[in-house]
């Protein structure tokens, strides 16, 4: 099956092969459909169909609709107008999980499970009709492993396993299993289900969405990695301002077609050339850290520095970070205040209950107050700038919860650069952040740096450490490289990555 080849991320190249779009039925089509919360109009007027066995990427800006379109024809949610037939019923007055809504299924950027029930617990609660009563968990559990093995080899998770002792992409996997138990699969949603899994997960996943497809379920696919979308979707609809714009088969359609038709070419961020640490002073510093998975581990940040931490997810680039945010150990130092960046808004992100500018504002207030005594018109300056710079869907006054997933990620990376912290942590900050946004913030960092800011900067997209001065290729807790401007490139990280040579700074 050409998936298996399949490469992912960024670096994704379009197969060429035989997919072409489905002439089965539809199994579910919207027609002018409109959803408004409050002043936003999230959803303008949406027509799609979604067709038997064809896998549809869906793909749009932060904001532009989708996950709302997806809760709507999922049913879990009610347009305000326009009609949305499932299986061939008009589905207004249906309630979730019911009647035809009961073959669709859908598995959320941001986890539905919950975190101190076990996996099998989870899996119950939400396939229970599908499975028996009798010694119900142990079923549970069978059926859960059984899908897991079937979508993810090598998952490593039990179905005994507490949700909340599973890593982010274990959680993600979980939650895709979760949502095609059930006894018939009409359309299977996943809303950016790669953004926490690792390259060889993500592969596995869309190895199984072809084998779906091949049976005749439907997948409809959301996901802000284009070129992953065009590898395996059969059609690709645009959605812009709350409407599908466009819709195209994948063959023969580019990356660079799918943004222009996203309402905007990407320009090249302006990326000062990168410099060489040499005489910098000093920030923060490892000094043969060892622990808690690092090896020795020997690294330095200079002022006004952007250093990358690179390598396999899992290697220990975590653990790094982590000592920079706690330096309560003799073997770091750093100096100075920090600011720390998480990419799992679910464990360690947002405060859900205030709106945007009490989030913005929460870590700036330090910067802004003078002799103690809040400054409200430097803070409303100051929020209006950063909610206009990120371009913030839904604007200051909105509440965290109205938010996009992607519009709340901005919001936690407007929140560490609009603190006054020298030293700012960056742990895959980016998942789910739309690719105009995401070259606004290389921008931003490169800025920062040149205002004498230093950045450490953890990413899984390799292709994102060209906008460091200098980064650290981490593997098994060891540093086993160190690549300064011209040397790093994607290929250099990537053949460092594997390469089985003597780690630095091991022992001779
Ligand atoms: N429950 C809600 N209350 C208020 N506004 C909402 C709510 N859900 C979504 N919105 C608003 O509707 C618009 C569309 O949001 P939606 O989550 O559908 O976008 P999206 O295309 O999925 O974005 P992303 O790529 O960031 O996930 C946004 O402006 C968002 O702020």
């Amino acid at each position: 099956m050409h998936v298996d080849n399949l490469p992912v991320g960024s670096h994704a190249a379009p197969p060429q092969d035989g997919r072409k779009p489905s002439a089965a039925p539809p199994v579910v089509t919207a027609r002018r459909v409109t959803r408004t919360y409050g002043r936003t109009r999230a959803l303008t007027g949406v027509d799609l169909d979604v067709r038997a066995g064809e896998v549809l990427g869906l793909v749009g800006h932060n904001g532009a609709g989708k996950s709302t379109l997806m809760r709507i024809l999922a049913g879990l949610e009610a347009c305000d107008e326009g009609t949305v037939v499932v299986g061939g019923q008009e589905t207004r007055g249906v309630a979730p999980g019911t009647g035809p809504f009961r073959a669709v299924r859908m598995a959320y950027q941001e986890t539905s499970l919950c975190p101190d029930l076990t996996v099998a617990e989870n899996i119950w609660v939400s396939s229970r009709h599908c499975l028996p009563r009798l010694r119900w968990r142990r079923a549970a559990g069978i059926a859960a492993a059984r899908r897991l093995d079937e979508m993810f080899p090598g998952h490593g998770v039990a179905p005994r396993d507490r949700i909340e002792d599973l890593s982010l992409a274990q959680r993600q996997m979980v939650e895709i299993a979760r949502a095609s138990l059930v006894d018939r699969l009409e359309l299977l949603i996943l809303d950016e289900p790669t953004e926490s899994l690792g390259p060889d997960a993500a592969r596995s996943l869309y190895t199984y969405v072809r084998r779906l497809a091949a049976q005749g379920t439907a997948v409809l696919l959301i996901s802000h990695r284009i070129r992953e979308v065009l590898s395996v979707a059969d059609r690709v609809a645009v959605m812009r301002d709350g409407a599908v714009v466009a819709e195209r088969p994948a063959a023969g359609l580019g990356e660079h077609d799918v943004l222009a038709l996203m309402g905007a070419e990407v320009a090249e961020p302006t990326t000062a050339p990168a410099r060489v640490a040499g005489d910098r002073p000093v920030v923060a510093e490892l000094r043969g850290a060892t622990g808690h998975g690092l090896h020795d581990v020997s690294i330095t940040i200079g002022r006004g520095e952007v250093v990358g931490l690179a390598g396999l997810a899992g290697q220990g680039q975590q653990q790094v970070l982590e000592r920079l945010w706690r330096p309560v150990r003799r073997d770091t130092t750093v100096q100075g205040t920090r600011a720390y960046v998480p990419g799992d808004r679910q464990r360690a992100g947002v405060l859900p209950l205030w709106s945007v500018a009490e989030n913005l504002v929460v870590t700036a207030m330090r910067g802004l107050a003078r002799f103690g005594v809040r400054r409200t018109g430097a803070e409303e300056a100051a929020i209006r700038d950063w909610v206009d710079r990120l371009a913030i869907r839904g604007g200051a006054d909105a509440g965290m919860t109205e938010l996009s997933g992607g519009n709340q990620q901005k919001v936690i990376v407007a929140r560490a650069f609009a603190s006054t912290a020298d030293l700012i942590l960056l742990d895959d900050p980016f998942r789910g952040v739309d690719v105009h946004t995401k070259t606004d913030l290389y921008t931003l960092i490169r800025q920062e740096a040149a205002d004498g800011r230093s950045v450490v900067w953890y990413s899984s997209e390799n292709a994102e450490m060209a906008h460091c001065d200098r980064v650290y290729v981490l593997r098994a807790g060891r540093v086993v490289a160190e690549l300064t401007g011209a040397e790093i490139s994607e290929e250099r990280i990537i053949a460092v990555s594997f390469a089985e040579s003597e780690p630095m700074g091991a022992p001779r």
